[in-house]
């Protein structure tokens, strides 16, 4: 007798990290936007059915690669490792987070210049970017291939100089190498989707609401709502400072002559903003944090 073997069809099937910096980031970022995607047992795929959305858990590197192919249709992985791979894929939004350079280093003083490496062995985790990097400015060196760990690759004589990952620079130092010419690249987490015009309507919409959602939540983080009182004369002069992302919410109080303005700040600011808020004559100065937004 056949058996009916019901399989949800999703409408889209996005790729997150597994490990790595980008992993756990990934999953609060997420996670806020209102999705279902926390790990309780090592899943290799989470099924969020209430948002129509299936979660691959894959190694940060192959995830450009499944999403350039059309395998699955959006992922979350770094811009660095999007031009490396090169498959078709495309940055949809700037995630904030995993942010580093990508640089050339060898020992101080050996090489100066990019074009000082003709012909010189340089080892990297990121073939693809740095060949285009170089073929980009005619200069010829001779990859040497590594998983990790490549700032070592020096100090132990298989390399003259290295292209990696710098965040702080502690790994360039422990390894006595200094940075040399211009970063190859600024790099970050980011939102992926396969090509547009190979998308259905409906993914496109789809992949559309989780970049909204997304975005919502980056803003959310960024800024902070503030309340706050001040007379009619000055209005003008707190607005100035409260100018929001369209424009401030201006409402009458009960006190004659008074007006309640509400407005988003940038979080960073928000305390200087207070300070100069007070000296133009507001008062009842309240900052409350956003949990997420859609602007
Ligand atoms: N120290 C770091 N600071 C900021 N971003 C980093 C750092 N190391 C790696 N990244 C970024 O994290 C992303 C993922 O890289 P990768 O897969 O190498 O992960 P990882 O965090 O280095 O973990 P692992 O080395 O265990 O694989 C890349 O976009 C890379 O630029
Ligand atoms: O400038 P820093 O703050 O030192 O960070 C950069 C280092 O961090 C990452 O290394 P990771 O620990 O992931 O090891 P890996 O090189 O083996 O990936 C990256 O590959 C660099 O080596
Ligand atoms: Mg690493």
């Amino acid at each position: 007798m056949p058996v009916a073997i019901f399989v949800r069809v999703t409408t889209l099937r996005i790729a997150v990290p597994n490990k790595g910096s980008l992993s756990v980031p990934s999953e609060q970022l997420l996670t806020a936007a209102g999705y279902r995607v926390h790990r309780g047992n090592r899943e290799l795929m989470i099924d969020d059915a209430r948002n129509d959305v299936q979660f691959f858990f894959l190694r940060p590197r192959d995830i450009a690669l499944y999403v350039g192919s059309g395998t699955l249709d959006a992922g979350l992985t770094g811009r660095d490792l999007l031009l490396d791979a090169d498959t078709g894929a495309e940055e949809i939004l700037a995630l904030g987070y995993s942010e580093s350079t990508f640089r050339f280093a060898a020992r101080p003083g050996a090489i100066a210049d990019l074009r000082d490496l003709d012909g010189r062995r340089v080892a990297t985790s990121y073939p693809g970017l740095v060949e285009k990097h170089l073929a980009e400015h005619g200069v010829q060196v001779k990859l040497v291939r590594l998983e990790g760990a490549v700032e070592t690759s020096v100090q132990l004589g298989i390399a003259d100089a290295v292209a990696d990952v710098v965040e702080t620079g502690t790994s360039l130092r422990n390894s006595g190498l200094a940075v040399f010419g211009e970063p190859i690249l600024k790099s970050e987490a980011v939102l992926i989707r396969r090509p547009a015009a190979e998308l259905t309507e409906e993914s496109l919409a789809a992949i559309e609401r989780l970049r909204r959602r997304l975005k919502g939540v980056l803003i959310a983080r960024q800024y902070v709502m503030i309340d706050y009182d001040c007379p009619v004369e000055v209005q003008q002069a707190a607005c100035a400072l409260t100018p929001g992302i369209e424009s401030p919410t201006v409402s009458p109080l009960a006190r004659e002559g008074w007006v309640a303005v509400r407005s988003l700040v940038p979080r960073e600011r928000a305390p200087f903003v207070m300070d100069e808020l007070w000296e133009v004559g507001a008062r009842a100065i309240l900052v409350t944090p956003l949990e997420s937004s859609r602007l």
